[in-house]
């Protein structure tokens, strides 16, 4: 007597818990699953996907990343995948905006010196920053959220933005005036870079030397997108020698960065926890995608948001 599309579920388990669920507990839970709805701390791969066995139809992640995800395994195994685009754009690109601007206006040192005996009389030079005003935004990786970060950044009379991309793309690119250039010319005329593609073989470590030597010394590199396309150890020779201004990072490799990383040591990176999602609106909305998605997948319907394999 159940209603139609309702999916019944003879064991439901969940992890209660914020802290991830040990990789040994997943690979005894999985087993015989249909679906699995998971978070980004969790890697969807071969091992995971043999453990969980034959019956899995459906992998949801509750997050727009999918780097986590073997998507070679799951496409051979013929497993439907959902994933939260749109509903945390919004919230990635105000808190892009927010790290960008704590960052070239050296708002963490500034708070510390103001408590810890730093402030001193008023000072010409001190703690001057960069201003957006003028300047040219460069976006690599130009997809929603790189527009919803432009679009948000115009009104701080931004003079051009600029991006790149494995191709152009006008569609999003006129949304924003943004004009299509060469990676190295992106590094070139970047005031500010903003990283907003997705981590892929392709886009690993793209953010290295080769990108930090071209930049200008007054430019500032942000990243809200993944750990992996950046190279840490270039990046810190481009902070510390002063061949960029400062880097803003909301990921990194790894997550948790540890506390005695290099990174930490320096006044110009601004590192924070990977909270651009982080909203109780974008949260929740997330949640509820992925738990829709998971569903739809389930009764074999179309689901509401599906990577498409
Ligand atoms: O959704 C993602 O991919 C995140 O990194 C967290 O929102």
């Amino acid at each position: 007597g159940q209603s139609k599309g309702a999916v019944t579920f003879n064991v439901f388990e969940m992890w209660d818990s914020d802290e991830p669920v040990p990789r040994v507990e997943l690979l005894k839970k999985v087993k015989g699953c249909d679906g699995i709805l998971c978070v980004l701390t969790e890697k969807i791969d071969a091992q995971l996907l043999e453990a969980a066995g034959p019956n899995l139809k459906v992998v949801s992640t509750m997050s727009v990343g999918f780097d986590h995800l073997s998507l070679d395994e799951l496409k051979k195994r013929g497993i439907r995948v959902g994933y939260t685009p749109d509903v945390l754009t919004d919230c990635v690109a105000e808190l892009t905006v927010a790290l960008l601007l704590a960052t070239s206006r050296r708002l963490i040192e500034a708070t510390h010196e103001a408590k810890t005996g730093g402030w001193g009389t008023w000072r010409t030079l001190w703690l001057c920053g960069h201003e957006l005003a003028n300047s040219t935004v460069g976006i690599l990786g130009l997809g929603r959220i790189g527009v919803a970060i432009a679009e948000r950044l115009k009104p701080f009379k931004v003079k051009k933005f600029i991006y790149t991309d494995v191709a152009p793309r006008p569609e999003l690119a006129n949304m924003i005036e943004a004009e299509y250039v060469s990676f190295d010319e992106l590094a070139k005329q970047s005031d500010f870079l903003a990283v907003c593609c997705a981590l892929t073989p392709e886009t690993h470590g793209i953010c290295n030397w080769n990108l930090f030597s071209k930049m200008k010394k007054n430019a500032i590199f942000i990243n809200t997108s993944r750990g992996g396309v950046v190279n840490q150890e270039d990046l810190y020779e481009a902070l510390s020698t002063g061949l960029i201004a400062g880097a803003g990072l909301d990921v990194t490799t790894p997550e948790p960065l540890p506390t005695h990383h290099p990174l930490f040591t320096l006044k110009n990176c601004v590192i924070l926890p990977h909270i651009a999602s982080a909203s109780y609106t974008t949260r929740n909305a997330m949640s509820a995608l992925a738990a829709n998605n998971l569903l739809a997948g389930l009764r074999g319907e179309p689901m509401p948001k599906e990577l498409k394999l």
